[in-house]
């Protein structure tokens, strides 16, 4: 038996004052038929009431607990955008952002610029007190940073004040090592020498003309070391795959072991090539034992606050997921499929709201739920679980879980 992990990011939302979700609203005949054949519940990927990052979401969907591995965001950042991480690296993830000469906000996403491989080049080499600053666009606005050299520190604060209309935070070290210290300043004076080749640079003077965010300074957050994981096939046995979008999963899939597959025009955003993403899913459970998918294009919309794209992108992945089916042999493979955690509307940020949950293959105990949304979900017969538990769960339908005790 195979199993499957199918993520969407962001799923879950809080009701409009119609009463309604993005998902409760979208037309998915294939997601109700999976939950009407399956076993369902409410699922925290972290816990119930933590808000989690789609880093920590991830690890604990694939059974590794973020309180023992993960070590921040910025690893994984790194590794996904295909950076090489090393012990002694500390590596972040970076928002390309808008700030006013006063270094208050003015938009974290510098207006979901699309390309800024112009401006990664200013960036990538620096060095500053004999460190190297290696740094990698990730999707849209989005890169990875890592320092190279003698003497860094992880203990230090982020830059980004994650909200508009706050000053860019000074980073600040966190215990009281010399190598906290140097890390912060060095961060510190990387921030306004980067602003400085940043905002008169043609491509920001471009958009500045048209109207557009320049994409004018960079938000390292999210830092961390290396962490040391058990790779993916020794904790399970199983031959594994990824295929995702955006670096950060990519990379989260690097690290615990789990093969990426490239696939053409994922892009990780509500224009994302669905079709090739269903295509690759399909080859790959013919050719890996487990994988894990993320599609993330509803989370953006719930970060922008878009409801209809929220919506639309649900009933893309509802058309994807039919011309996957069509294909699986439900004596061969289990699927889970759920979100990481919600990005509801109103908040336009991720919230500790569980997400439904369906387990779907040969053994589950189907249940009397007929719909995929996350009013249905509590009624279904695995009532509300962890992300921690979603592997443990394949496992065992699968045949494949040790007996705990003689
Ligand atoms: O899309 C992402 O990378 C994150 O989930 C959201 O990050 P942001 O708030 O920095 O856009």
């Amino acid at each position: 038996m195979k199993a499957v992990i199918f993520v969407i990011d962001g799923l879950g939302d809080r009701p409009n004052s119609e009463g309604n979700t993005p998902l409760k609203e979208a037309k998915t005949p294939t997601l109700d038929r999976l939950a009407k054949e399956g076993i369902n519940g409410l699922m925290n990927a972290v816990d119930i009431g933590v808000r989690p990052g789609s880093d920590t979401a991830h690890l604990a969907l694939l059974g590794y607990d973020p309180k023992i591995n993960y070590t921040g965001r910025g690893p994984f950042e790194a590794s996904g955008v295909g950076l090489d991480v090393k012990p002694g690296d500390v590596a972040f993830r970076c928002n390309f952002s808008t700030v006013d000469e006063n270094f208050t906000v003015q938009d974290r996403r510098a207006g979901r610029i699309e390309d800024t491989s112009e401006l990664e080049k200013l960036i990538d080499g620096i060095e500053i007190d004999g460190v190297k600053v290696i740094f990698k666009e990730s999707g849209g606005y989005r890169a990875a940073l890592m320092l190279r050299g003698e003497g860094l520190s992880d203990k230090i604060s982020d830059a980004d004040p994650k909200k508009i209309g706050l000053k860019v935070k000074e980073i600040k070290p966190l215990d009281g090592s010399p190598e906290a210290k140097k890390t912060a300043e060095i961060m510190n004076k990387l921030i306004k020498m980067v602003y400085e080749r940043l905002d008169k640079h043609p491509v920001n003077v471009e958009r500045k003309e048209k109207g557009l965010f320049p994409a004018n300074i960079i938000l390292p957050r999210g830092v961390g070391e290396v962490p040391h994981i058990v790779p993916f096939e020794e904790k399970y046995g199983l031959r594994g795959a990824c295929i995702a979008g955006t670096g950060l999963i990519k990379g989260i899939a690097k690290m615990v072991g789990l093969e990426v597959i490239e696939v053409e025009g994922a892009t990780g955003d509500a224009f994302s090539n669905f079709d090739n993403k269903a295509e690759a899913l399909i080859k790959a459970i013919n050719d890996y034992d487990f994988v894990l998918v993320n599609v993330k294009g509803a989370d953006e919309a719930g970060h922008d606050g878009h409801y209809d794209v929220k919506k639309d992108v649900i009933e893309k992945i509802d058309v994807m997921l039919e011309q996957v089916f069509k294909q699986v042999d439900k004596n061969e493979v289990y699927f889970a499929i759920s979100g990481d955690h919600s990005t509801p509307i109103e908040e336009k940020d991720h919230s500790a709201d569980p997400l439904p949950l369906i387990i779907w293959g040969k053994s589950v105990r189907v249940d009397e739920v007929d719909k995929f949304d996350e009013y249905t979900a509590h009624k279904g017969g695995l009532c509300w679980i962890k992300g921690l538990h979603i592997m443990p769960i394949l496992m065992d339908l699968m045949g494949l879980a040790k007996k705990y005790g003689a």
